[in-house]
C-alpha cells in the first residue's frame, strides 16, 4: 500500500473493507505497533521487515478466559532458565488459556504474549514476548500449543479471534521485548543509553536505557512498569477517531435518508413531508450529527497528543504518561459510549428499512460496539481517569498548579451560570467546567468521608465508584465541548461553513446540557429561566441546521463503497436498491424453496408426500 501514516492506512483498509473488520487486523493495529514501541533497535532489526511483508503474520495476545482487565492478574507464566538462556511459557491453569486475540485462531504465525515474568523466583510483573505459534512452512501448529478460534461472535464475523495455550514451551531469551526491561546481557550497542548515564558509569556495566542486564537471569525494573502497557495507549488514543468514523457513517446514512423517505401527510390532503422535517427527527439525529464532529475532533487530538507524548517517552520523558493514560483512557470509554448508543438511535430513526442489513447499519453497529469492551473495558477506563482527576483535585487544594487541560479543576464553585438568550460559547464552556470541577470535587468529598468514617483506601474507592464515574465522564465531555469551541473559535467567524459549525457546536454544548440536566442544577448553577434559553435555543438550531444537514453529512465524503447502504446512497435512488438487493437475495434465486418440500408440503398435502419425498432426497 506503502501508506506510512498509521490512521491513513488503517482508513484506507477501512475502504477496501467497507466494515469487515480485516482478518490481519491485529496484525496492523497491535502487533507491528508493539515491535515498533516494545522491542529494541536489534529485534526491530530482525522482526519488522519480516512482519511488514507479512512473512511474520501476528497478534496482541494479553487477554486471558479468567482475566482481561486486570493485567496484573494474568496466570500465562514466563519464566527464565539461565542454563539455557530461554524463557518457558506455561499456561498453568484452564483461566490462563490465551481467549479473544483477533485474529488468533486459523491467520497468525506469531504473536506478542504479554506473560508474568519469573526470573530467579521472582516474579516481575506482565511483559511482552514474541511467540512463533504455527510453521513458517505450512502453518501447522508447532509442538507445545494448542490455538483455535473461540467459535461465533456478537459480530467481527470476519476476525478469527482465538484461544492459546502452552505447555512449556521453550523460547530463546532474545524473544522477550526488552526496549524497556530485560533479562539476560544483549550487545550493548542496543542499549538505548541516556546520554546522562554515559558519562557517570563505567561502559563495561552500561545501563540499559531502563535497566541493567546479567545473564544469571537478574532483572532490573525499567523507569515505569506500564511503559509496557503502551500499545493499549496507542490504540486507545486510535479507537477515538474509530468511533466518530461509525457515528459520521451512520449520521450519513440516516440524514441522508431522512432527506429521501416521507411519511405520512402533514395536514389531510396535504403531502407527505420529509421525515427530516419532523422536529422530533431532528432532535434525534442533529445532536449525533454534532456528536460525530465533536468526536472527529477530539480523537485527532488525542492522537496527536499521543504521538507527541509518546515522542518524549522514546527520550525517556515519562512526566506526560499519566495524563496521556488518563484522556486516551477516558476518551476511548466516551467515544465508543456515545458512538455505540448514537448508531442504535441512528438506525431507529431509519424505520424498518434500518434493521435491514441494506442499510449498513447493523454492520457498522456491530463494528463499533466492542469498542466499549476491548482494548480496556469501559468503565474500568473510566475509573482509571477518576484516579488521575483525583490526584488532581487532592493537589489543587494544596495550591499545586495543574497542567494543562485539567486547570479547571478545584476552581471556585460559588458562581452562577452567565447563560442568556444568546447562549454564547463561552458560558456553555463555563457551565462545562462547572459541572465538572463540582463532580470532581463530590467524588473526592466522598471518599474523604468514607475513610474519616473508618473505611480502608479501597473500600473508600469501591463505596465512591459511582460518583468517580460521573465526574470521569463529565471530565471527558468538557474536554470534547471544549475542543469542539476552540477549534471553531480558532477560525475567523466570516466564513460561512463555520457559521454554520458554531451552530453545531452550540447544538452539541446546548444538547449536552439538557440531557444530563440533573448535574448541571443540582447546585442552582442554571435558573429555570436559563434552562428555558437553552431549550429555545436548541429548537432553534433545528431549524437552523436544517437546510445544511444534508451537506454536514455529504462533508464526511465517504464514498458509497464505504457506507454499503441502499439508505444512505449519494445519489438518493433507496427503493430501486432496496429492491434490487431483496431481488439479489440468494433465497430468491429459486422460486420454491427446497425446504418446502421436506417441510411445508407434508403440513399442506400430506396426502402427495411420498413422491415429494423422494423428490426432495434427489
Ligand atoms: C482502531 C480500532 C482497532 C481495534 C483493535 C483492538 C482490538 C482489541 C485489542 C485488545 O483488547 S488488547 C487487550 C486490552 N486489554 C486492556 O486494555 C486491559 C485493561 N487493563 C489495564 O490497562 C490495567 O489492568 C489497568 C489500567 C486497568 C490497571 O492496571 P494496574 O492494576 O497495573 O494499575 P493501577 O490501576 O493499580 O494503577 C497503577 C498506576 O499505573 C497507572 N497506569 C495504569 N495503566 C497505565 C498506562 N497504560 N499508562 C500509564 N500509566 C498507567 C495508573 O494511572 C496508576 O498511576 P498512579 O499510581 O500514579 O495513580
Ligand atoms: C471484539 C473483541 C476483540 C478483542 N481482541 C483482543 C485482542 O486482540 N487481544 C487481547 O488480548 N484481548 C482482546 N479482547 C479482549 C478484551 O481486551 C477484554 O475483553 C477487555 O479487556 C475486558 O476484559 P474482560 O473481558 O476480562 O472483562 P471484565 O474485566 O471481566 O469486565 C466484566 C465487568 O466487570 C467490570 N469490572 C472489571 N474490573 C473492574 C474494576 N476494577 N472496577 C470496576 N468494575 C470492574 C467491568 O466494568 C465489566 O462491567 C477482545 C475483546 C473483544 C470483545
Amino acid at each position: 500500500m506503502g501508506i506510512t501514516d498509521m490512521q491513513e492506512a488503517f482508513y484506507y483498509r477501512e475502504c477496501a473493507a467497507a466494515h469487515e473488520n480485516s482478518p490481519l487486523g491485529l496484525h496492523y493495529a497491535m502487533f507491528l505497533p508493539t515491535i515498533n514501541k516494545q522491542a529494541t533497535p536489534e529485534q526491530k532489526k530482525k522482526w519488522l521487515p519480516l512482519a511488514e511483508n507479512y512473512k511474520m503474520i501476528g497478534t496482541y495476545a494479553q487477554t486471558e478466559l479468567g482475566h482481561g482487565t486486570f493485567i496484573r492478574g494474568l496466570e500465562t507464566t514466563a519464566t527464565y532458565d539461565p542454563k539455557t538462556k530461554e524463557f518457558i511459557l506455561d499456561s498453568p491453569t484452564l483461566t490462563s488459556k490465551k481467549y479473544w486475540p483477533g485474529c488468533l485462531g486459523k491467520t497468525s504465525n506469531h504473536c506478542v504474549v504479554m506473560a508474568q515474568l519469573y526470573t530467579q523466583g521472582k516474579s516481575h510483573g506482565p511483559h511482552m514476548f514474541m511467540v512463533q505459534i504455527r510453521s513458517m512452512e505450512d502453518h501447522s501448529v508447532l509442538p507445545g500449543i494448542e490455538v483455535g478460534v473461540i467459535g461465533n461472535k456478537f459480530g467481527y464475523g470476519t476476525n478469527d479471534n482465538g484461544f492459546l495455550s502452552f505447555d512449556k514451551l521453550r523460547i530463546p531469551r532474545e524473544n522477550m521485548l526488552m526496549r524497556y526491561s530485560q533479562v539476560g546481557r544483549i550487545p550493548r550497542e542496543n542499549m538505548l543509553m541516556r546520554y546522562s548515564q554515559v558519562s557517570r558509569i563505567p561502559r563495561e556495566n552500561m545501563l540499559m536505557r531502563y535497566s541493567q542486564v546479567h545473564e544469571d537471569g537478574t532483572y532490573v525494573k525499567p523507569q515505569n512498569a506500564k511503559l509496557a502497557y503502551g500499545s493499549m495507549v496507542l490504540i486507545r488514543s486510535s479507537i477515538v477517531s474509530d468511533a466518530a468514523r461509525g457515528l459520521a457513517q451512520a449520521c450519513v446514512i440516516s440524514i441522508r435518508y431522512s432527506a429521501v423517505r416521507r411519511q405520512t401527510e402533514a395536514y389531510p390532503g396535504g403531502e407527505e413531508p420529509q421525515i427530516l422535517d419532523y422536529q422530533t427527527q431532528q432532535y434525534r439525529l442533529f445532536p449525533l450529527l454534532a456528536s460525530a464532529y465533536s468526536l472527529q475532533l477530539a480523537g485527532k487530538y488525542v492522537f496527536n497528543t499521543y504521538l507527541e507524548v509518546n515522542d518524549q517517552i522514546e527520550k525517556g520523558n515519562l512526566e506526560s504518561m499519566p495524563e496521556l493514560h488518563a484522556l486516551s483512557a477516558g476518551l476511548k470509554a466516551f467515544s465508543t459510549y456515545e458512538a455505540s448508543a448514537g448508531i442504535e438511535v441512528c438506525r431507529i430513526c431509519c424505520g424498518g428499512h434500518g434493521y435491514s442489513q441494506a442499510s449498513g447499519l447493523p454492520k457498522i453497529y456491530v463494528d463499533v460496539v466492542p469498542g466499549c469492551t476491548y482494548e480496556g473495558e469501559n468503565t474500568v477506563m473510566m475509573l482509571q481517569t477518576a484516579r488521575y482527576l483525583m490526584k488532581c483535585y487532592s493537589r489543587a487544594k494544596q495550591g499545586q498548579k495543574l497542567p494543562g487541560f485539567v486547570q479547571y479543576i478545584g476552581q471556585n464553585l460559588n458562581k452562577k451560570s452567565c447563560m442568556s438568550e444568546e447562549v454564547a460559547l463561552g458560558c456553555l464552556v463555563m457551565a462545562y467546567e462547572h459541572r465538572a470541577a463540582r463532580l470532581v470535587e463530590a467524588a473526592a468529598m466522598r471518599m474523604q468521608s468514607l475513610i474519616q468514617g473508618g473505611k480502608k483506601q479501597h473500600e473508600a474507592w469501591n463505596g465512591s465508584s459511582v460518583q468517580l464515574f460521573w465526574a470521569a465522564k463529565a471530565h471527558c465531555h468538557l474536554f470534547c465541548v471544549k475542543n469542539f469551541v476552540d477549534a471553531i473559535q480558532a477560525k475567523s467567524l466570516s466564513s460561512k461553513t463555520v457559521t454554520v459549525m458554531k451552530s453545531v457546536c452550540q447544538l452539541y454544548g446546548v444538547h449536552g446540557i439538557l440531557e444530563n440536566l440533573g448535574e448541571f442544577m443540582q447546585d442552582g448553577f442554571f435558573s429555570g429561566e436559563q434552562v428555558g434559553y437553552l431549550q429555545r435555543k436548541m429548537l432553534a438550531l433545528f431549524e437552523n441546521i436544517r437546510p445544511n444537514a444534508v451537506a454536514l453529512v455529504d462533508a464526511f465524503d465517504y464514498p458509497d463503497m464505504v457506507l454499503g447502504s441502499c439508505l444512505g446512497r449519494y445519489d438518493g435512488q433507496v427503493y430501486q436498491a432496496l429492491y434490487d438487493y431483496a431481488k439479489s437475495a440468494p433465497m430468491n434465486q429459486t422460486e420454491i424453496h427446497s425446504t418446502y418440500y421436506k417441510h411445508l408440503k407434508p403440513l399442506i398435502n400430506p396426502e402427495t408426500t411420498s413422491d415429494a419425498m423422494q423428490f426432495a432426497k434427489l
